[in-house]
């Protein structure tokens, strides 16, 4: 037989069990460590089982048609420890077992949060005992099947998965299905667990609590394309962890969202976090003491989570920043064009957290302190950012949230009334290509009547009238333009 190192051996006899056996068994043991499905598998343990199911095969010589297994139990060491690995099978197979295909299947009802903390609960689908589902992964199939052999001598339960397969799918199994197993166990515990908002006081974060936004990508309403920019690039970011580390950047990403009051921005972070199942962090400047407490609260925030710095443009005076900058180039701050604004913003007084120091944290600090963190930055007033904050390569990506047009809308006449088509369509589509108008407007007037018809209606009476206002008020402003030119 061909010599193994002690410690492979070693471990492949706890963890192969009667593997020798004939039916040659790979049992996953001792070392399935607590977190370790949040890490997905670690490539040393990868490296043994694929050892391990070598060394099984090789003395057997084993056949393409002989099947192999892992079994998957749910303690070890008489009951001391518990193996993560057969929770993140359990969880996994919820997503390959149905009322409709397998024929008697397990229902429970359990809190989303372990701990309790939030006050959600879900069902969740499982095998019965002895009852199995067959999966198919890059060409390989497997065959999972739910065991309890009873109490045994070393007090365990015999609780356990059996995970068969062909002998010579042994390395595909042990080297990417089982790692594959635990990443969508992951993301299936990352999208179950409720959200938390934490906001700072002061210098410190408060006890984040729950986040409930209903808003998604499904239910916003934006331009369809650049919604969809959206997505690809949190995709693209999500997957790009090596990428990120090969090139020797820090893995985060920054957003500026700006438009006029109403157009969804706050309704996009919520979306984004949503998305992601990011936690957000709700960060008000104003209280913040200087650049070293914003140091501390950049770096106690959580990994996979969001940075919000709403209304930026009133965070920092831009002549202060400006001098601090050495900039001389700056334009003034244009005049403030929105007339009616939706809710009246704080005045946010003057503290000594400079723009500098915050940059410097996008750019630098930050980088050190943690992954997988986006940053976003919104505003009403993106002419009025100081040209540092919108210099190219400091925010990623640059989403401006506009009026209400015709794509749009159609999302809120879904989303409010499940309609995609009306009478009314028409003459609504040609208002809004004359009309400026927040998807909030159109919101409120979709929701002032139940009946789809009616609401169509008084949204189309709002907007003749905006378009009447309009037609009115642009004579006074040729007016006044042309008397401030004389
Ligand atoms: N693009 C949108 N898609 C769907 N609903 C929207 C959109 N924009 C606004 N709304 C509706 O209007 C409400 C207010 O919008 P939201 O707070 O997201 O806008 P905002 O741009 O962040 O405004 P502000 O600049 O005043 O903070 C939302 O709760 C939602 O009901």
């Amino acid at each position: 037989m061909e010599s193994l190192p002690l410690t492979v051996l070693d471990t492949c006899k706890k963890a192969l069990g009667t593997a020798a056996s004939v039916a040659g068994y790979v049992m996953l043991a001792r070392g399935m460590a607590r977190g370790m499905a949040r890490d997905i598998l670690p490539p040393e343990l990868r490296a043994a089982l694929g050892r391990a199911a070598a060394f099984v095969r090789a003395p057997l010589g084993a056949s393409d048609k002989e099947r192999h297994a892992l079994v998957i139990r749910r303690d070890f060491d008489s009951g001391y420890s518990e193996n993560e690995l057969f929770d993140a099978a359990r969880k996994y197979l919820t997503t390959k077992i149905s009322p409709r295909t397998t024929p008697c299947l397990g229902l429970g009802l359990f809190p989303v949060e372990p701990d309790r903390s939030s006050s959600s609960w879900s069902t969740l689908l499982c095998l019965e005992y002895d009852g199995s589902t067959s999966d198919h992964f890059d060409g390989v199939d497997v065959v999972w099947k739910y065991v309890r052999a009873g109490r045994g001598e070393d007090g365990t339960t015999g609780e356990y998965f059996k995970l068969s397969f062909d002998a010579k799918d042994a390395d595909t199994v042990s080297e990417r299905y089982v790692p594959f197993v635990m990443s969508t166990a992951e993301q299936l515990r990352m999208r179950a667990r409720a959200l938390k908002i934490s906001k700072n006081d002061g210098a410190s974060w408060q006890h984040g609590i729950n986040y409930h936004h209903p808003a998604t990508f499904a239910t916003l309403a934006m331009d369809p394309s650049l919604k969809q920019a959206v997505m690809d690039d949190l995709d693209r970011f999500l997957k790009r962890k090596e990428y990120y580390l090969r090139i020797g950047k820090p893995w985060k990403r920054g957003y500026l969202l700006y438009g006029p009051p109403g157009t969804g921005k706050s309704s996009l972070v919520a979306a984004m976090a949503n998305y992601l199942r990011f936690n957000l962090y709700d960060l008000d400047l104003s209280v913040v003491p200087d650049n070293s407490a914003l140091q501390m609260l950049l770096i106690n925030m959580r990994n996979k989570s969001i940075l919000v710095i709403e209304d930026i443009d009133c965070c920092f005076d831009a002549k202060k920043s400006r001098e601090e900058e050495g900039s001389r180039n700056m334009p003034e701050p244009a005049a403030d064009p929105d007339n009616t604004p939706r809710r009246q913003r704080p005045q946010r007084k003057q503290n000594t957290v400079t723009l500098s120091g915050l940059l410097n944290f996008i750019d630098g600090l930050w980088s050190t302190s943690g992954e997988e963190r986006i940053i976003i930055f919104t505003t009403n007033y993106k002419e009025r950012l100081d040209q540092a904050l919108l210099r190219p390569g400091r925010m990623d990506m640059h989403v401006e949230m506009g009026y209400c047009r015709w794509e749009a809308f159609r999302t809120l006449a879904r989303n409010y009334h499940l309609v995609d088509d009306h009478p009314l369509f028409p003459e609504i589509q040609q208002l809004l290509k004359a009309v400026d108008v927040t998807p909030a407007e159109v919101s409120e007037m979709l929701l002032r009547k139940e009946d789809a018809g009616q609401a169509l209606q008084v949204l189309k009476q709002f907007l003749e009238g905006k378009k009447t206002n309009a037609k009115k008020e642009a004579p006074e402003m040729k007016n006044e333009e042309a008397d401030k030119a004389m």
